[in-house]
């Protein structure tokens, strides 16, 4: 494989000649490019691979035809794009030949115009679930989507799958898994080419259950239209994003187009909430309602909570009397919300009740561990690394930890850069109105910088934290600052009690750091495995 990033393709897809693609899809190519062989789609040049067809679409920030020259050298076959991006890829060719010399320059090939009434992206879907003969037919496909929760739903969706002895696929934020083959993902919803070669790799892996996230962005920019799933979830709506969508009516929007019958077949929707309700009133294919909060409104229900330290267990309820209890084991109510939905879900795509609840009692419920989802790294003092990273998941796995801590409730985390700039003062007002010690650090600041970012949070929280101090009965909140992130971790964990929790918050399994445009290596349960390990020898220094 010649790409520079790890991906997945199936071994073997039937070649298609160009004539054929032309002829497809209504485009025009000179007479003579008709026989060239293309074996495979992809929108990126650095993933090409030798036989692509390389679809070049106007981006936000570049046009893909600018990267024709890149795609070329790496094999690519053909281009495909629209009539601005004929220009360029002429313009990138000649000017590779005059960087590279005559003996280094990358041979033409047949570059096929989309029309200007056609959206490249939507084409690319159809093109790509086309070419590689409509993989997504042969898997039970799940898609969830929802502003918090997808990544813990289709992990729990994916545990349910393999409970009933089917092989399953993953799609999301945090890998892509195809049976055994597992990658770190690069979106949480792959650009079209992507998802239909990873399907086509699933298919042919003998997968047969696919949970798969859903992004707003992935349906606002057509990632998904080569899919209609077989069951889609809906898990909840608020603040994020708004830097993409603008508004929460679009952002609603883009999710509520999951909900119709050219992406899904039938939908699971939870109701605890104005967003919830209306994705239920508005779908246009049939949905089952679900609620958590509320017994005997919706079509399922959860009843019976009962909370530890180590998860929770349930019982979740059909108006027409079916009833199936277990346990999840992770923390909170959030993700008993989770665990119902996915078992919603599956029960809905017509799974029987009876035998799902005894695979899960032979399992011991619902025990899927999320990489960086209320991931426990320590105990004493506890540390939770979460990747709660707008102000309703903040606010959710302060609560969810709450009751479970003796001592002070801690959180450490920042606000992203160049993102969603209104969720910052917010997110540290939830913080400092739920935890005791709040401790703004960095996040991700991408192209600002960092003291501006956290000056925004800090607002946010001193004025929160002013408020619980003037409260009938005052609530006394430190908010401090310290940066960098690595930093405010090892600090914090070390000065700890023993019965207090430390919730690191906002990156989850991230693994890098991206500050202007560089990459740093960055691992939140790393840093506290080091804290921790740091404060163990601490003690036994000071014992001997
Ligand atoms: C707004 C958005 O989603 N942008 C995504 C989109 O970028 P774009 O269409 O603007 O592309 P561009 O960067 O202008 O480049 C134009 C074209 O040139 C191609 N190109 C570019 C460079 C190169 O060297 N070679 C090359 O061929 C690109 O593949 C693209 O087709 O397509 C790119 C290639 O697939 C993505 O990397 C990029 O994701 C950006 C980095 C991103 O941050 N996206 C986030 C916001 C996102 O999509 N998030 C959602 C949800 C997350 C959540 O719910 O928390 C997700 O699904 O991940
Ligand atoms: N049902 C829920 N309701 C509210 N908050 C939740 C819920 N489930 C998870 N969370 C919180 O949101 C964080 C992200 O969870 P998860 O990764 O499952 O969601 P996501 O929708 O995939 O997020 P993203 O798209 O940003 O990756 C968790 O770490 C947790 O703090």
């Amino acid at each position: 494989m010649t790409s520079e990033h790890d991906q997945m393709r199936p071994a073997s897809t039937s070649a298609r000649s160009v004539g054929e693609i032309s002829e497809r899809f209504g485009l025009a190519v000179p007479d003579a490019s008709e026989q060239v062989r293309v074996t495979g789609v992809t929108a990126s040049s650095a993933d090409v691979v030798p036989g692509d067809l390389f679809v070049a679409t106007q981006g936000f920030t570049s046009h893909g035809a600018r990267y024709a020259a890149d795609a070329l050298r790496r094999g690519a076959v053909g281009v495909l794009t629209d009539a601005r991006g004929r220009d360029l890829v002429a313009e990138s060719l000649s000017a590779s030949t005059a960087a590279a010399g005559i003996t280094g320059a990358v041979s033409p090939v047949p570059v096929l115009v989309v029309p200007d009434t056609v959206d490249s992206r939507a084409l690319l879907s159809e093109l790509a679930s086309w070419f590689y003969g409509e993989p997504a037919r042969a898997l039970l496909t799940f898609g969830v989507t929802g502003t918090n929760g997808k990544t813990t739903t289709t992990y729990l969706l994916d545990q349910l799958a393999r409970a009933q002895g089917r092989s399953g696929g993953l799609i999301g934020t945090v890998e892509t898994r195809s049976g055994d083959r597992v990658l770190p993902s690069r979106l949480t919803t792959p650009d079209a080419a992507t998802l239909q070669a990873v399907l086509a790799t699933m298919r042919e892996d003998g997968v047969r259950s696919l949970a798969m996230e859903v992004s707003s962005h992935a349906l606002a920019l057509h990632r998904v239209d080569g899919v209609v799933f077989d069951m889609v979830g809906f898990t909840n709506l608020s603040q994020d994003h708004l830097d993409f969508h603008e508004t929460l009516e679009a952002y609603l929007a883009a999710k509520m187009m999951l909900f119709a019958p050219e992406r899904a077949r039938r939908g699971v929707v939870v109701v605890d909430g104005p967003w919830g309700r209306r994705v239920a009133e508005a779908a246009t294919v049939p949905v089952a309602t679900l609620s958590i909060e509320e017994a005997g409104a919706s079509d399922w229900w959860v009843a019976d909570i009962v909370p530890a330290v180590d998860g929770s267990a349930f019982t979740l309820r059909h108006r027409d009397g079916r009833t199936l209890r277990t346990r999840t084991a992770l923390p909170g109510v959030f993700n008993v919300a989770n665990a119902a939905l996915a078992l919603t879900m599956v029960i809905e795509a017509g799974a029987d009740i009876d035998a799902l609840s005894q695979a899960l009692d032979r399992s011991g419920g619902m025990d899927a561990a999320v990489p960086g989802r209320m991931e426990v790294v320590g105990v004493s003092p506890r540390v939770v690394v979460d990747f709660a990273h707008n102000a309703d998941a903040l606010e959710l796995a302060i609560a969810a930890l709450r009751p479970t801590t003796p001592g002070r409730l801690t959180v450490v985390f920042g606000a992203t850069g160049d993102r969603d700039t209104g969720k910052r003062p917010i997110m540290g007002a939830v913080a400092a109105r739920t935890a005791d010690v709040v401790v703004v650090t960095d996040d991700d600041p991408h192209g600002e910088p960092a003291e501006q970012i956290r000056a925004a949070v800090l607002d946010g929280a001193r004025a929160a934290a002013a408020d619980a101090a003037g409260e009938p009965c005052p609530r006394v909140v430190d908010v401090l600052e310290i940066a960098p992130r690595a930093r405010a971790i090892r600090e914090i964990v070390l000065a700890a009690h023993e019965d207090d929790t430390v919730l690191v918050a906002g990156r989850g399994h991230e693994v890098w750091q991206e500050i202007d445009g560089v990459n740093h290596p960055l691992d939140d349960r790393v840093e506290v495995r080091a804290a921790l390990a740091a404060r163990t020898n601490k003690t036994k220094e000071h014992d001997e």
